[in-house]
């Protein structure tokens, strides 16, 4: 049995977290984290996700449950997660990172804890995006040098903070490998007044925010006379929130490192 504390459980993350862990037989709920000073402290974990009392309180510091959990996941914001790396490395625990937005500072960071946490971050747990990368990889291979420009379209719900979502920048950032063309230079985040023509190996992005949009992807590969369109659409974040659970009970049996949800579902 894995036992889990969730950081972040009072978020839309958080609470779905809950309810995808109470539904895996080989998972236990432990703990849930909440802002520190937060009002939620000592509140039933089930009360927080709708779902009645499960006898785990909220703690605003996971060092008071350190001896009762094997993995923290986190989908929270990027400095409490690289605070929560440390805590693991501290502590000997393990992690599941869902968290985006981190810029290339944070992300240095987060990569020096790799000799010491084993740890699973990925911008999307779904199982969906996942084979939607390997998708992108093989259309890229085939139609990236062959006239086809590149396009990546995100669609999320009107609170996300950061954009182009994690996921997009991933999708973008599996092409530019196949394709030699690294997003610092052919990335283009943004097309406004008299920007000019496109040029031929850009890969572009596009933003959309509103209403309660789980999250859509759309990566589209046109010339002239067609266009091949590949979409993933998430209507639920149980699909995330389910992929998180299987990536702490198989990073639970893992030695320190960084692994991405390739690694967790085989498709490497
Ligand atoms: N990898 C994946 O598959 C997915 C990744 N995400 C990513 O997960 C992240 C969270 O998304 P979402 O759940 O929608 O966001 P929310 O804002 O709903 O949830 C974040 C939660 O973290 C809490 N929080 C802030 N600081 C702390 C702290 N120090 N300790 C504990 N909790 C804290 C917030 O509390 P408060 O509200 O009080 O500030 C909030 O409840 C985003 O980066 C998003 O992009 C989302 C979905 C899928
Ligand atoms: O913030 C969200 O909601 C989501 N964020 C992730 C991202 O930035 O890619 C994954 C998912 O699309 C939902």
């Amino acid at each position: 049995m894995t036992r889990i504390a969730i950081v972040g459980v009072a978020g839309r993350m958080g609470r779905t977290l809950v309810n995808a862990v109470q539904q895996d037989t080989e998972a236990s709920l432990a703990g849930g984290i909440v802002e520190p000073g937060s009002s939620l402290v000592g509140v039933d974990l089930g009360e927080l996700a709708g779902q009645g009392r499960l006898g785990v309180a909220a703690v605003d510091d996971p060092a008071r449950i350190a001896d009762d959990i094997d993995v923290l996941i986190d989908f929270t914001a990027p400095r409490v997660t690289l605070d929560n790396l440390a805590f693991c490395a501290t502590h000997g625990k393990r992690m599941v990172i869902g968290t985006t937005g981190l810029s290339e500072a944070e992300l240095a960071e987060l990569d020096g804890y790799r000799e010491r946490v084993p740890m699973v971050f990925a911008p999307n747990m779904s199982v969906g995006v996942n084979l939607t990368l390997q998708l992108l990889q093989t259309a890229a291979r085939a139609l990236g040098d062959e006239g086809y420009d590149i396009e990546v379209i995100e669609s999320h719900h009107r609170h996300k903070v950061d954009a182009p979502s994690g996921t997009a920048l991933k999708m973008g950032e599996v092409m530019a490998d196949v394709l030699e063309r690294p997003l610092k230079e052919y990335g283009v985040f943004e097309r406004v007044g008299q920007c000019g023509p496109r040029t031929d190996k850009e890969i572009g992005f596009a933003t959309l925010r509103a209403g309660d949009i789980v999250g859509e992807h759309t990566v589209m590969f046109a010339t002239e006379g067609e266009r091949v369109e590949i979409t993933h659409k998430a209507s639920s974040r149980m699909t995330f929130a389910k992929g998180a659970v299987r990536a702490a009970r198989w990073v639970a049996g893992q030695s320190a490192g960084r692994y991405d949800m390739q690694d967790v579902l085989g498709l490497d």
